[in-house]
């Protein structure tokens, strides 16, 4: 290679990686799989010892990858948080081992092998036993103070356990999306219609970064701790130390294991490499690191990585195959998705015909054609991705794919709305798959629960003209089921039973069986608890629907536009003339126990700290009192947290309305 084309490799290398870096820690993306990004930086890397001349002084081989945000307080970390260096091979480690050894004069040296967990890096600071900081890695200089976010993990301790503990000390470890977790919030973002979390690590790495703290609390994330720092400790060993943490309440994962050999650093590589899909998170390799913190300290760091740890890399299964052709799949809601047909492929054990391509700008990106060949890949993702493309063994008159611009169904022409991803058919009424898809969306179990009503019943209904929407339902007939195929005086009577039980579902199973976009199982149970009737929910102003718990502006919008709706209207009113639930039925145990707030009506705003919103409307009526959504100047309390909306406060203020802390007013009931 001569000095010419090094300059230029080095200077493309350096300016692509500075990009995948941007897109993976600022908007939470992978361009590229983490095999190859690794393996970018690792030719850069050897392209600048051989070069050093036109080494960039900024490289990206020599910082750690991640940035600060503007949104958070930036604070600047007491210890650095460095990368690790890695590896995919076991030449590699054994290579470690003499280095570490070397860099110990031949001093026997002990190591600990722990998972590399797949999530975003923390560092906690403890002070007087209670937790008072929680700073993302950033730059590895300094971070996002995002402490009220790390608040709302369970498993992370506010206060410690025991006692002994440093006055002032700091843990660092790594906040997960438990696969589960993961699993379920895009059963929910399917349900309301959005584009799933692509993998686990990167809706970590998005949820610890926003910006209201309420919405991280739903998504329940994890945290696993693994260094404790600190002046003045007396530990003299890692393990020491984790058992340490261990005592005071800090969750550390119990898989660590202490290995007086390399080879029982391979057992453990090995062990977890099959092990690891039985875990509830993701790894994706693991780490050594030196025991004896002296050692450590002797070896020291480069100014990206410590000398005395390096991490072992699982790579990612990946398969290579021809694209045959991308179908475009239309859903509930019109929302047009492409899946990429491969010629089937044998991956992770098993066939894969199918990869999701999600939407116009991945499939721009990934400059597709047809009969390409494709790299696919499974990670955190159920459905495997396309990954790469080698453009280079493309035929010269292949022919590019691109976004279909009307509706594969209906043949509609196809929107798309400001600030979104997504294509839409806009033909809701006309359109079969959106048709049939609000049915079965609210028959299915997690809704109205109407088991009988299979998609071949729903389509043979469909077509014999009986059903078009979810009321209809409500008005079919024994004789013309019967004259459907296949059903009997048996079936039929099942299916109109299942339909007839139905009606007994509460109203927030009906709120979110209907279907409006956005509004999820856990959004229609919120919507349905704070304006517990339809009609109340219906006359609902934007402020007011803001105002509800967990209610931001684009499910607000969304109810707005569907209550807009003259069809929504007229189905909904049929619903109702059906018998159907729209009014919330609250439990009639919730006994009162006391009396002090009787004729007292509040209205609650805000985020508290003691109580949840509906923990304090549940206490206010078991006192007595009233609440009430709106303020007026009958209105005898606003009881206020944090966060309010100030065009409230300025309300109260202009009313007159007495304003009460949580605190107040739980020194008003006696608790
Ligand atoms: N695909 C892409 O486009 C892209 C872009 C940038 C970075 N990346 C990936 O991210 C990596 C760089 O990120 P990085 O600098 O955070 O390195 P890293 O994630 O490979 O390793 C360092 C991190 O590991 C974590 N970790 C998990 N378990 C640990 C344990 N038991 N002990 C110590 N640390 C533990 C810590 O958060 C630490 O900061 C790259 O190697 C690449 O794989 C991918
Ligand atoms: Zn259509």
């Amino acid at each position: 290679m001569t000095a010419d084309e090094a300059k230029i490799e080095i200077e493309n290398l350096t300016k692509e990686i500075n990009s995948l870096n941007e897109a993976y820690y600022q908007r939470h993306e992978s361009k590229v799989s983490d095999f190859d990004f690794d393996m970018m930086l690792k030719r850069l890397q050897q392209l600048e010892n051989e070069f050093p001349q036109f080494k960039d002084p900024h490289s990206p081989t020599t910082r750690v990858g991640g940035t600060v945000n503007k949104n958070f307080k930036s604070v600047k970390h007491e210890y650095p948080m460095l990368s690790l260096a890695n590896t995919y091979t076991d030449e590699e480690i054994f290579e470690f081992d003499k280095r570490v050894r070397k860099g110990l004069a031949e001093e026997k040296v002990e190591y600990v092998c722990e998972l590399k967990f797949d999530g975003v890096a923390i560092s906690l600071i403890y002070e007087e036993g209670k937790l008072t900081q929680a700073i993302t890695r950033g730059d590895g200089v300094q971070g996002d103070d995002v402490t009220d976010n790390v608040k709302t993990i369970r498993n992370i301790p506010l206060k410690l356990k025991g006692e002994g503990w440093p006055q002032k000390f700091e843990v660092r470890g790594e906040i997960l999306l438990p696969l589960a977790e993961f699993e379920r919030i895009n059963k929910e973002r399917e349900d309301i219609g959005e584009a799933p979390l692509a993998n686990p690590r990167n809706a970590a790495s998005g949820t610890i970064k926003m910006q209201d703290s309420s919405i991280v609390a739903q998504r329940r994330l994890d945290c696993y701790l693994y260094n404790l720092l600190g002046e003045n400790l007396t530990v003299p060993s890692h393990s020491n130390a984790l058992a340490l943490l261990e005592s005071w309440g800090v969750p550390v994962s119990p898989t660590y294991k202490t290995c007086g050999s390399l080879e029982g650093v391979k057992a453990y590589i090995q062990h977890w490499e099959n092990e690891r899909q039985n875990l509830p998170v993701e790894i994706d390799g693991i780490v050594i690191k030196v025991n004896d913190l002296n050692q450590r300290a002797e070896l020291g760091n480069t100014s990206k990585n410590p000398r005395w740890a390096i991490a072992y890399k699982y790579q990612a299964e990946k398969a290579m195959t021809r694209l045959d052709k991308v179908t475009f799949q239309v859903g509930r809601t019109g929302a047009v998705t492409p899946v990429a047909n491969l010629e089937p492929v044998e991956l992770a054990g098993t066939i894969v015909k199918r990869a999701s391509l999600y939407n116009a700008d991945e499939i721009e990106r990934l400059d597709l054609h047809i009969d390409d060949q494709v790299y696919v890949e499974k990670g955190g993702e159920i459905i495997p991705k396309i990954t790469g493309v080698l453009a280079d063994q493309r035929s010269k008159n292949a022919v590019k794919i691109n976004f279909v611009s009307n509706c594969p169904e209906c043949g509609t022409a196809l929107v798309r709305k400001e600030g979104e991803v997504n294509y839409y058919c806009p033909n809701e009424n006309g359109c079969e798959p959106q048709i049939k898809g609000k049915i079965e969306h609210f028959v299915q179990r997690r809704a109205m629960n109407i088991m009988s009503l299979g998609s071949r019943t729903i389509n043979a209904l469909h077509k014999a003209g009986l059903v078009d929407n979810i009321a209809d339902l409500y008005e079919l007939k024994a004789d013309d089921i019967l004259k459907l195929e296949g059903f009997k005086e048996q079936s039929t009577a099942k299916l109109l039973q299942g339909i007839e039980d139905s009606k007994q579902m509460p109203f927030e199973i009906v709120l979110f069986a209907v279907g409006i976009r956005f509004v999820g199982k856990t959004v229609a149970e919120k919507l349905a608890i704070h304006f517990e009737t339809l009609e109340q929910l219906q006359k609902a102003t934007f402020e007011e629907l803001i105002e509800a718990p967990e209610i931001g502006e684009k499910i607000a919008n969304s109810v707005l536009e569907y209550f807009a709706e003259e069809n929504n209207l007229s189905m909904l009113n049929r619903l109702k003339s059906y018998g159907l639930n729209f009014e919330i039925q609250r439990s009639e145990e919730a006994e009162q126990v006391g009396t002090s707030l009787e004729g007292l009506s509040f209205v609650i705003s805000g985020v508290f700290e003691k109580y949840s919103r509906d923990e304090l409307k549940d206490l206010i009526k078991n006192n007595g009192g009233k609440v009430v959504s709106a303020l007026s100047s009958k209105v005898s309390f606003l009881l206020a947290g944090d966060k309010m909306g100030p065009s409230k406060l300025a309300k109260a203020e202009k009313l007159g309305t007495k304003i009460i802390s949580e605190n107040e007013f739980l020194e008003k009931i006696g608790l």
